[in-house]
């Protein structure tokens, strides 16, 4: 579903964000996307959504070349940036709406994947209040709704707990294992929160400093009876609690 090669952005200035990576996403997989704060994690993902133009390598993102055929990567993604974009004030369903007819569904369209994408985050009937007037867990799961509405194969999701309390976290990361599950979508996602990526994810990637420094699965990454904080703390030489403002 994602297949990088040598994918990589040094930005205008000479920041080398990302420098050349090699990541490989199969269908049906979740996988966390982990490294400490300025390691090239955001960065990657703005690319893989075709938010910024690599400057080296090459990637098939939901069967689509990146830079070839950006119109239709983006037809075929999701994306959940970090922090909300929903505006405060007006009725969710408005921006629901309007969401739908940008991506070309007409207004009968709209309404019924609206109908389904709620129910499927449980957001049924809220949709009717504003922003300001719903919990973060679920402003979140509206910026989900909002991603999942033209019915993507994939979803990237930007550090989507940040800032969430732990019930609600917990709550938030059940519904991104269910979309998997009950939908057979495929997630990349990054997050601070490494006993729960590790719960969550099938695999795990680690980046510093723009290089892929690990990856396997959370049992292969915790090798000789360690933690993911410790693999963590090995690997980057930072602790991820420290990351997530804890
Ligand atoms: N537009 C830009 N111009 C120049 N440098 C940038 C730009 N955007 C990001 N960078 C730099 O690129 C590096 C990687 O940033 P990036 O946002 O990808 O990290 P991150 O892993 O997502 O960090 P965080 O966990 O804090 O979100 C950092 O050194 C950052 O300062």
């Amino acid at each position: 579903m994602i297949r990088t090669a040598g994918l990589g952005k040094t930005f205008d200035g000479g920041v080398a964000a990302v420098k050349g990576v090699d990541i490989t996403v199969e269908p049906g997989e979740i996988v966390g996307f982990l490294g400490p704060n300025g390691a090239g994690k955001t960065t990657t993902m703005r690319m893989l959504t075709t938010l910024l133009r690599p400057t080296s390598g090459t990637a098939t993102v939901a069967g689509h070349d990146l830079t070839g055929e950006p119109r239709e990567v983006r037809g075929r993604i999701g994306y959940v940036a970090q922090g909300s974009g929903l505006a405060p004030a007006t009725p969710l369903k408005d921006d629901l709406e309007l969401q739908g007819r940008l991506y070309g569904l007409s207004r009968r369209e709209v309404a019924a994947r609206a109908e389904e994408v709620l129910a499927r985050l449980e957001l049924t009937g809220l949709d009717a209040r504003p922003a300001a007037a719903l919990s973060g867990g679920q402003r979140r799961r509206f910026d989900i709704a909002f991603a999942l509405l033209h019915d993507p194969a994939l979803l990237f999701l930007d550090e989507p707990t940040t800032g969430l309390d732990p019930q609600s976290r917990a709550g938030l990361w059940d519904h991104i294992r269910a979309l998997r599950a009950e939908h057979g979508m495929t997630i990349f996602l990054t997050t601070h929160y490494l006993d729960e990526a590790g719960a969550l994810c099938d695999r795990l990637v680690v980046i510093d400093h723009g290089v892929i420094v690990a990856e396997g699965t959370p049992a292969e990454l915790k090798t000789g009876g360690r933690t993911l904080d410790d693999v963590f703390l090995d690997l980057t030489g930072r602790a991820p609690r420290e990351e997530a403002g804890r």
